[in-house]
């Protein structure tokens, strides 16, 4: 009975403690904003589900003044030991590199984001803004990422991060250092480059910054995203991917978007071909399929025609190599997917686990 006490107050003190260490931050003028992305896509089918909580990018305040210049000061110092910010880690991010270093390379990060709770706040975040239970989520990756402007002689260092999506479906970066000692910088997201702001965090562009060491921008990290370049100072900021797990994500709605974007990708390149080509002054295609038949079928048979010859320009094919137009499309394609991926909790382990389990 005693032990049993005893593992109760235990669990209390500890509930207790990481609520104090949240309360806390959150008393000291902590920053709660919302920039919901907008709506890309008509669908009366799906009108009821937009916005889906994935379309909203939350501001929020996670570490407190001093935690943030802990952070800082520990990250700086590994940085400067290791030479880690100098260069891209193309290592483990091969496409979207970043100058930055793993959490889990550096003990002394590690250990201290341990002894404040760090993962338990994202998570408990996580879950307030997005609906995924604490249990479902993990880290994909956690790293601490610095830019600065380039100058002759830090060519390998980095000033802004290029637009893409994540692996993750949730992401977050968080300001460690002083927002005052850079110029530009933010967090930049495509889908919010034409909304008309009344908040001083969301800029011209679509550019979400913090104005305080320790905010986080908690964002789906399937919303087309990137760094803002910055234009003066530095910028540090830890970064996460937190991995949902599979039982929580519709099957086929990442693929089924990933083939739409991959459509658009090509797009381009198609428009480049058809201006390539031409026969007597006019851009066209030059057909002949037959490489692709085999001897059986190469003169029409098995109900396949044999093409050869000239085809003028398609005008769908330059209307789609328009980048607006292609901007559009990915947008709508990324509405969409924000609006499905994510499963009810219901329909979540029903689906994974076949129907027979009951959700408490
Ligand atoms: O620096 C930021 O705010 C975003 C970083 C990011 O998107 C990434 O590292 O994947
Ligand atoms: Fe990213």
């Amino acid at each position: 009975m005693i032990e049993i006490k005893s593992c109760i107050l235990y669990i209390l003190a500890l509930s207790d403690c990481r609520s104090n260490a949240l309360s806390t931050i959150r008393s000291a003028a902590s920053t709660r904003l919302i920039f919901t992305l907008p709506r890309f896509y008509e669908d009366k089918v799906d009108d009821a589900i937009y916005p889906s909580p994935l379309h909203n990018i939350h501001v929020r305040t996670i570490l407190s003044d001093d935690e943030a210049k802990a952070c800082l000061r520990i990250s700086s110092d590994f940085a400067k030991a290791t030479g880690r910010w100098d260069r891209p880690d193309s290592d483990r991010h091969a496409s979207y590199a970043t100058c930055d270093f793993a959490v889990e390379d550096c003990t002394i990060l590690e250990d201290y984001l341990e002894k404040i709770g760090f993962t338990g706040r994202i998570f408990d975040e996580l879950n307030e803004v997005y609906g995924v239970e604490q249990e479902d989520m993990s880290f994909l990756d956690l790293f601490c990422a610095h830019y600065q402007t380039k100058t002759d002689c830090n060519q390998g260092s980095m000033d802004r991060l290029e637009p893409h999506r994540d692996g993750s479906i949730l992401s977050f970066s968080i300001t460690i250092n002083d927002p005052d000692d850079f110029e530009g910088g933010g967090t930049l997201f495509d889908g919010l480059r034409d909304v008309v702001s009344t908040s001083s965090v969301l800029k011209n562009g679509g550019v979400v910054r913090p104005t305080r060491a320790g905010d986080a921008v908690f964002h789906s990290g399937k919303a087309l995203h990137g760094a803002n370049a910055i234009t003066s100072g530095k910028r540090t900021v830890l970064v996460g991917f937190v991995d949902v797990a599979p039982w929580c994500e519709r099957p086929g709605a990442l693929s089924a978007a990933c083939r739409d974007w991959g459509r658009m990708d090509v797009a381009s390149l198609r428009y480049e071909r058809q201006s390539k080509k031409t026969r007597s002054g006019a851009k066209g295609w030059i057909l002949n399929n037959s490489r692709w038949m085999s001897k059986k079928t190469s003169k029409g048979g098995a109900g396949r025609s044999h093409l050869e010859g000239f085809s003028p320009a398609f005008a769908s094919v330059e209307s789609r190599a328009d980048k607006e137009f292609q901007r559009q499309k990915n947008l709508e394609t990324e509405d969409k997917l924000l609006r499905t991926i994510l499963l009810s909790k219901p329909e979540s382990k029903i689906n994974f686990f076949g129907g027979d389990v009951t959700v408490l």
